[in-house]
């Protein structure tokens, strides 16, 4: 089957860590009119403002990258802007895309939509059958909502709208705020800021034992278009109508202690790591199940190791203006 690269692609979150990267990616692949918009041109929580943008353009496709996003402390300080902010987001683009006549869509989630303790690998299967984790329930919950609305506007109104669960990401364009970022941005910064200022130890918060399964954010945007790019027979023969999402991962894990060890390898810090257990750990693991994804005849492409380093030059160019 050949793709339109003509057809009209409305990226939201452009700006973002998946959105930019989206936006690299439709363009490596020659798509020639992406549509994008700043969160201060267009603020996505209002309907008004998301109705009259749909109106007025004859979009073909949506990639909804635009969310409220951060990291263990952020999710558990500012629940209700979690929760709020990401309802009212993907309602609003998700409903608005429907109405204009927005064939297919892509909505993107969270491994954290599945139970804390979830069997390991996590299958798809595994949604909503155990309790979340409480550091970020209400980000969870609204994620969930969203992988249900597009299935229900499939069910109802016929509509081709997918969903994707990205494992933790990290890559060029991450948020460094040093409390509100992920683990990889964070320390990033950290263990650079202590090499410059020449300390003795870099503080991790927990215990350090926590696995996480880490993607960069290139692969994430080539298998987000990759899936958007299937035909509706082959994502449907891969998902039912009730189980529509699609996990995005590496398949590996690592701890904690061992990626801030990597980290600090490709900063080249030569002081200790310390464990400051009174912060959260958060789910003890979360490897996902890609067999799925596999079978849709996706993989990943970038080691840990090598995204840190391609990371790390990023970071320092943005660092030193
Ligand atoms: N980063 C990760 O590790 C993971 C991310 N994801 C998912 O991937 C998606 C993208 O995340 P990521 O790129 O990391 O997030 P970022 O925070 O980097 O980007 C989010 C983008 O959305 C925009 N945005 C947020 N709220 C609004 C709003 N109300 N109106 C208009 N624009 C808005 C932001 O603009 P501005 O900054 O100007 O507010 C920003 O450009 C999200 O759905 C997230 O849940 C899933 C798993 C892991
Ligand atoms: C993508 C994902 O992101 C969040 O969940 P999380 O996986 O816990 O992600 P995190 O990157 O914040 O932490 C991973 C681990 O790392 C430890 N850790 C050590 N030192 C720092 C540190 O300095 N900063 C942070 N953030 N974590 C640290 C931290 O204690 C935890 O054990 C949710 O928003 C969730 O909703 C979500 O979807």
């Amino acid at each position: 089957m050949t793709t339109n690269l003509q057809k009209r692609i409305y990226v939201a979150g452009h700006r973002g860590l998946v959105g930019s990267a989206i936006v690299r990616t439709l363009r490596k692949s020659d798509y020639t009119d992406i549509l994008t918009r700043t969160h201060s041109e267009l603020e996505l929580t209002d309907q008004a403002q998301v109705r009259a943008f749909f109106a007025e353009n004859q979009i073909d496709e949506v990639y909804l990258a635009a969310a409220r996003v951060g990291g263990i402390h952020a999710n558990n300080t500012y629940p209700a802007e979690f929760i709020y902010d990401n309802m009212m987001v993907q309602a609003n683009v998700i409903h608005e895309a429907y109405r204009a006549g927005v064939k297919r869509l892509l909505f993107l989630g969270s491994s954290c939509i599945y139970p804390r303790l979830a069997e390991q690998p996590i299958r798809e299967e595994y949604l909503m059958n155990g309790t979340l984790e409480p550091t970020n329930e209400p980000y969870a919950i609204a994620k969930i909502a969203g992988i249900k609305m597009c299935e229900s506007y499939n069910r109802q109104y016929g509509t081709d709208y997918r969903s994707v669960m990205p494992t933790n990401l990290y890559g060029p364009g991450d948020n460094y705020h040093p409390e509100n970022s992920h683990v990889i941005p964070a320390l990033i910064r950290r263990f650079h800021e202590a090499k410059l200022s020449g300390a003795d130890k870099v503080v991790i918060w927990g215990t350090g034992t926590p696995r996480r399964e880490f993607l960069y954010v290139d692969d994430m945007a080539e298998a987000c278009v990759h899936i958007m790019e299937l035909d509706r027979a082959t994502y449907e023969k891969h998902t039912t109508p009730m189980l529509s999402h699609i996990n995005v991962g590496t398949g590996e894990d690592v701890t904690i202690r061992e990626v801030a060890e990597v980290i600090r390898k490709a900063i080249g810090f030569k002081g200790d790591i310390e464990f400051d257990t009174s912060k959260p750990d958060g789910t003890p693991r979360k490897l996902m199940n890609t067999a799925k994804l596999t079978a849709l005849g996706w993989r990943p492409g970038m080691r840990l190791g090598e995204g840190i380093k391609e990371t790390y030059e990023h970071f320092q160019a943005e660092y030193k203006r």
